[in-house]
């Protein structure tokens, strides 16, 4: 069995256990107590190579990253920082994440914030509104075309944004056939956990105008920034290195600096 399917075994036995506690009438009348969602696309389309930092825990492929034991203090440096957006993992068995921390998070930052999780059901939608969440992950290589469509669908009838992440050609045209408006390359193949930068640059090209596209993975500073930017990147997503690096702000300001003006700094 590859990694993916192992995180999915889990995410669906935990996903088990929530629907039996909570109702989706239960989630439906929270939906109406939270703020409603941002608009993230709105915030990605700026001018400049925006940062989406993650708080995350741990991964399977690298295991304890940080212990974060204020996910909102840290989410709040990250905005103060300049980030675009705040992902916050929610899976709790690989990543050490909970629907806790999106709560956290939500009440402590004015800019939009992503539900990371391996998201399989309508429940989990559901449930990321209900949390707060303005952006919800949707995995290609997880899900059946149908599924893919469904959930998509689902997400923008609640007012949010689907982030739709892709590893390879065939989840790129999966993705933009189902109508993804922004598409997420992992450089990280979810199969074999390894990290190929030049992932982005070869799938790039196929997206269409007005697609957004985020560069996901393996950033390890403005350098990493750059790359991904000369390769027509709208975004990227930080986690590790923003979590480990002992100064998060700082991490993320260096980050943001190079995404306001990337490309008078590739020049030089
Ligand atoms: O920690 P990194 O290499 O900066 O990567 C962040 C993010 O891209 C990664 O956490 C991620 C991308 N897609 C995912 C899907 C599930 C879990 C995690 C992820």
């Amino acid at each position: 069995m590859n990694a993916l399917e192992e995180i999915l075994d889990g995410v669906r036995a935990d996903l088990a256990v929530r629907e039996r506690e909570t109702s989706l009438a239960a989630l439906k009348q929270r939906v109406e107590r939270v703020p409603d969602p941002r608009d993230a696309l709105a915030v990605l389309r700026a001018p400049r190579v925006s940062v989406i930092a993650e708080i995350k825990r741990r991964s399977p492929s690298r295991g304890a990253l940080a212990t974060i034991a204020d996910p909102a203090a840290l989410a709040s440096l990250y905005e103060q920082a300049g980030a675009a957006a705040v992902s916050v993992l929610t899976e709790q068995r690989r990543f050490g994440g909970s629907l806790a921390d999106l709560d956290a998070v939500r009440v402590a930052v004015d800019i939009p914030v992503l539900r990371k999780d391996f998201v399989i059901s309508p429940y989990q939608v559901l449930e990321a509104r209900a949390h707060g969440a303005d952006m919800v992950l949707l995995i290609v290589a997880a899900l059946d075309q149908p599924r893919l469509i469904g959930l998509l669908e689902r997400v923008e009838s609640l007012g949010m944004t689907a982030l739709v992440e892709v590893h390879d050609e065939t989840e790129m045209l999966r993705a933009l056939d189902a109508g993804a408006r922004l598409v997420g390359v992992n450089a990280r193949n979810l199969r074999t956990l390894e990290v190929d930068r030049e992932t982005f640059a070869r799938l790039a090209p196929m997206v269409p105008q007005g697609v957004l596209k985020v560069a996901e993975s393996g950033v390890r500073g403005p350098r990493d920034l750059l790359q991904y930017a000369g390769a027509g990147a709208d975004a990227v997503l930080v986690g590790e290195a923003a979590v480990t690096g002992g100064d998060p702000r700082q991490f993320v300001a260096d980050l943001v600096t190079a995404g306001t003006h990337p490309a008078t700094r590739i020049a030089h």
